[in-house]
């Protein structure tokens, strides 16, 4: 499994933590930034993870910034990222299992470490349940292609 990473400077501790924990169970991972803790702009970061997920070069992404709102709101613009802010263990679930989510996002100052390390487990070992969710993922890409501009 492979899986991008990156966050805003709220996130950046979390981030290395989560990265530490990933790489310690054999999981490939690459960090997308930030690297210091010099103020940047959470959509920047959003967008890169996006990219990178929606052309399948990583498995799943997972997104930090102090809420995880506004690093899930910009990733959730890129067309095909189903990106799902998580802060319990049965969203994190429920969110592979019902929606496919391909992103994880995560605020820094919302989950303890360990919570936060609990979701992640979760959130990677869900699987798609397909079925009846195949047709609601399908409904929201129709909307992503509704709004396209062309
Ligand atoms: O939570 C966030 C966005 O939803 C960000 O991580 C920041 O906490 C927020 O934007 C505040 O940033 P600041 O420049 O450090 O005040």
């Amino acid at each position: 499994m492979k899986i991008a990473i990156a966050s805003d400077h709220v996130g950046l501790e979390l981030k290395k933590y989560i990265i530490d924990h990933l790489k310690e169970k054999g999981i490939r991972v690459k960090d997308f930034g930030p690297f210091t803790n010099e103020r940047v702009d959470y959509p920047d970061y959003g967008l890169i993870v996006g990219k990178e997920v929606v052309k399948k070069k990583f498995d799943y992404g997972i997104l930090i910034c102090g809420t995880g709102i506004g690093i899930s709101i910009a990733a959730n613009k890129v067309p095909g990222i189903r990106a799902a802010l998580c802060s319990d263990t049965f969203s994190a679930h429920a969110t592979r299992e019902h929606n496919d989510a391909n992103i994880l996002a995560l605020g820094a100052r919302v989950v303890a470490r360990g919570l936060a390390l609990d979701i992640v487990d979760v959130f990677l070992n869900g699987k798609f349940e397909g079925g009846r969710h195949t047709k609601r993922i399908k409904k929201i890409s129709n909307i992503e292609e509704e709004f396209m501009i062309k």
